[in-house]
């Protein structure tokens, strides 16, 4: 009997997949710097009957309808904007994603994007590699303490607890927003729910870690860049759409608000020309919240195990519900 065949649409070293070759047919995208054209994603799927994409990979109606042995699409992220759930659930297809697996390794570097962008780490980083350090002056490159201050964490879901967790060793005072109250997260972490507006006015930090819904899209616009303090300083490790971009370059110019630490955008990837990369109180990241060997690796294994599990007839591991 012939093996399932999956289509792995980034290149992946072949170390990582040994332990699934004797069960599937593997072929992937062999280029590491490109993405994989439409026209290849679309020839692969017509005979595959496992995806593993990428959060960058659009699944909708128009690729699924090109795939039709397809039974599983395993999403190498734990957001899953790019997948259309409806239209996977009529081609009868599962969808799955990696959660948990990668929340200490964001939670990681939304705590490091805040003081990256508190301590103006990469403009000072800058600045010795440009050759301009002369001298030491009192105020050279002065930015903000961040213990004892007020974080508000809008999305306080698995990674916005990690952000949580690491704020309190460093004295925070840890405020919320969510739809709904996690009162058991508010006894764990010290933290209090407030609501948005209360959390723009009053937090000196504000990250936030919301998937990008319809409710999320561009919640982030004027009215609330103008709420916050001053001073305040707003960190973006979700998805770029729930930013209006030019109102924050508009905030991040005039003053509204002191800085940004950014590891999303509303189009990606950006350029050296993008107005955020040019702001010197921006600190832009290339998407790599969950970058760690570690957390790549289990987040790899994730897909491929959620992918031998459907088309072997078990349950998917982590699927999107
Ligand atoms: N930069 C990067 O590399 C990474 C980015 N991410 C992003 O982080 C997101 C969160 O991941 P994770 O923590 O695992 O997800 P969770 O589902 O655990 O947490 C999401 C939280 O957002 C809250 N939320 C959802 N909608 C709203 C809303 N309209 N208003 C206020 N709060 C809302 C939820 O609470 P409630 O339902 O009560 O509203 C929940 O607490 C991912 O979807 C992804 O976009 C994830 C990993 C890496
Ligand atoms: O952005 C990354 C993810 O896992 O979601």
């Amino acid at each position: 009997m012939s093996k399932p065949k999956v289509y792995i649409t980034r290149k992946i070293d072949a170390t990582y997949l040994k332990a699934y070759q004797d069960q599937l047919e593997i072929r992937m995208w062999e280029k590491e710097e490109e993405a994989v054209p439409k026209e290849t994603l679309y020839q692969e799927v017509a005979d595959a009957d496992a995806l593993f994409a990428v959060l960058s990979d659009t699944i909708d109606e128009d690729l699924l309808s090109q795939a039709p042995h397809l039974k599983v699409v395993a999403n190498m992220a734990v957001g899953y904007d790019n997948i259309d759930l409806a239209a996977c659930k009529a081609h009868d297809v599962v969808a799955t994603n990696t959660p948990d697996v990668l929340s200490e390794t964001t939670a990681d570097l939304g705590f490091l994007l805040m003081m990256a962008a508190a301590r103006r780490l990469t403009e000072a980083n800058d600045w010795v590699k440009q050759d301009q350090w002369q001298s030491w002056a009192p105020f050279y490159f002065a930015g903000t303490d961040i213990q004892g201050k007020t974080l508000g964490i809008v999305g306080m879901g698995r990674i916005g607890e990690g952000i949580a967790k690491r704020a309190a060793g460093f004295d925070m005072n840890i405020q919320y927003h969510n739809r709904s109250r996690k009162k058991d997260a508010e006894e764990r972490l010290h933290a209090t729910y407030v609501d948005f507006d209360e959390l723009l006015q009053t937090s000196d930090f504000i990250v936030t870690v919301v998937p990008h819904t319809a409710e999320t899209d561009k919640m982030f616009n004027q009215t609330a860049f103008e709420k916050m303090k001053s001073s305040a300083v707003f960190v973006n490790i979700s998805r770029g759409k729930v930013v209006d971009e030019e109102a924050l370059v508009h905030a991040l110019q005039t003053g509204e608000i002191r800085s940004a630490g950014l590891d999303v955008f509303e189009e990606e990837p950006i350029g050296a020309d993008h107005p955020l990369v040019g702001l010197k109180n921006a600190v832009c990241l290339p998407h790599i919240g969950s970058a760690s060997v570690e957390t790549r690796t289990k987040m790899i294994h994730l897909c491929m195990d959620n992918i031998e599990a459907v088309v072997s007839g078990k349950e998917a591991i982590t699927p999107i519900s």
